[in-house]
């Protein structure tokens, strides 16, 4: 990247215009014009804004962000490369399904002990398109005002695009509400996890004797809360997304989690709600994180529902109701759950401080509580650790009685 190209185009009159090798372009037909980085071609996806200002890499392998373009808030991104430590993606092969990112300046040489690799390269090596150059102020400003648009991105290092096909693409894209994407993130086998968390010194631990067994429902799971549940002394046995209740039953676990994943929570709990009320039924304790919130939301005869910018940063503030305290938390998230059609049995434990939505719930009659937040942050503050202590404590509790 030259630093010419660290210019909006058309910024300045006069100046010598690099010709726009990348493109952004919205459904309602707005072209917005940069340059290319990562890999060329061209995709469709939801733009949503992260606020993050550290952690690229891990929200770039969040399966989370599946059918998403991630625009970036934060003007250096890619500064300090990437390295193989820091992916959250489960299996190592499989892409996490971002279908592009939006940069304002473009992407300098790693500069970070732990780099082993190019962004542009790393991207690339991901099949994610990128663009740099873009305002992104008033691309976020835009999405506050009109939500998150559907669009598609195009990276094509001879600056030609067929801009008409481009904006049929972005049209015709069909949107996140409906669409089910755990099963393009999920794992396709069962494994057992024992890697706990990262230390400067000595780099991820190994679990060493566990006391409790809890059975992780993968619908796009991070690695960061895989490695809480073990450092909090959990046996962690993940299965994929479409695991019958009586399989998961059979693994007796001590306890449920249900974690994070893409796409609409009402789409892809039909087949999961299922699984997860005969689990929440027979009493099992249950844990759930994100799209598991909004999944045992669902099956408790909750509504989700779709929101106008959604949560995507590393600051935002929560209500924890039991406690009155307030925790600086990583969110991610399109969809939300609707208070008012939680039944009675459901309790309002958090909120969030930026809007008012509601961040967690448990049940009052059963050993179940979730969270919309990502308590593993990853990137992010660690301020909400103590969720996976309040499940553990949870499942001792449930073991005494
Ligand atoms: N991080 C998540 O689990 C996201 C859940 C869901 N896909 C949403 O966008 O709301």
């Amino acid at each position: 990247m030259t630093s010419e190209q660290d210019h909006a185009p058309n910024a300045t009159e006069g100046w010598a215009e690099p010709r726009p090798t990348a493109l952004l372009v919205l459904a309602d037909g707005t072209v917005l014009e940069g340059f290319g980085i990562g890999a060329t071609g061209h995709l469709a996806g939801e733009v949503c804004f992260n606020t993050a200002i550290t952690g690229y890499e891990e929200i770039l392998t969040d399966p989370s962000y599946a059918g998403q373009i991630i625009t970036f808030t934060f003007p250096h991104i890619g500064n300090v490369g990437t390295n193989e430590e820091d992916i959250e993606t489960v299996s190592m092969a499989s892409a996490s399904g971002v279908r592009g990112v939006v940069l304002r300046t473009a992407v300098t040489d790693p500069s970070n002990y732990r780099a082993t690799r190019h962004f542009d390269d790393w991207l690339k090596a991901r099949g994610i398109p990128g663009i740099t150059g873009i305002d992104t102020r008033a691309l976020t400003a835009l999405i506050r005002e009109a939500g998150m648009p559907n669009a598609v991105i195009a990276h094509a290092p001879d600056g030609v695009f067929d801009i008409e096909a481009l904006k049929k693409e972005a049209r015709s894209w069909p949107g996140l509400v409906g669409m089910d994407l755990v099963p393009g993130v999920t794992s396709i086998q069962r494994f057992d996890w024992d890697e706990t968390t990262w230390n400067q010194e000595t780099g991820y631990g190994r679990q060493e004797a566990p006391r409790h067994h809890v059975v992780a429902i993968d619908y796009g799971v991070k690695r960061n809360i895989l490695r809480l549940l073990a450092r909090a002394g959990c046996k962690v046995t993940v299965v994929p997304a479409t695991t019958s209740a009586e399989d998961i039953l059979a693994l007796q676990p001590d306890g449920v989690f249900l974690s994070n994943g893409p796409g609409d929570p009402a789409a892809t709990g039909e087949y999961a709600v299922p699984v997860i009320r005969t689990v929440i039924e027979r009493g099992v304790p249950t844990f759930g994180i994100c799209l598991g919130h909004q999944m045992i939301g669902l099956a408790v005869g909750g509504r989700t529902v779709k929101m106008h910018q959604g949560h995507h940063g590393a600051n935002h503030p929560v209500k924890d109701l039991t406690t009155g305290k307030v925790e600086i938390t990583s969110m991610n998230h399109g969809f939300a759950v609707d208070r008012d059609s939680l039944p009675k049995n459901a309790v309002e434990t958090h909120v969030s401080l930026f809007d008012g939505s509601n961040a967690g719930i448990a049940l009052a009659d059963k050993p179940v509580f979730s969270v919309q937040y990502h308590p593993e942050a990853s990137p992010g503050p660690q301020d909400s650790h103590y969720l996976f202590d309040r499940f553990v404590t949870m499942i001792e509790k449930h073991k005494a009685a």
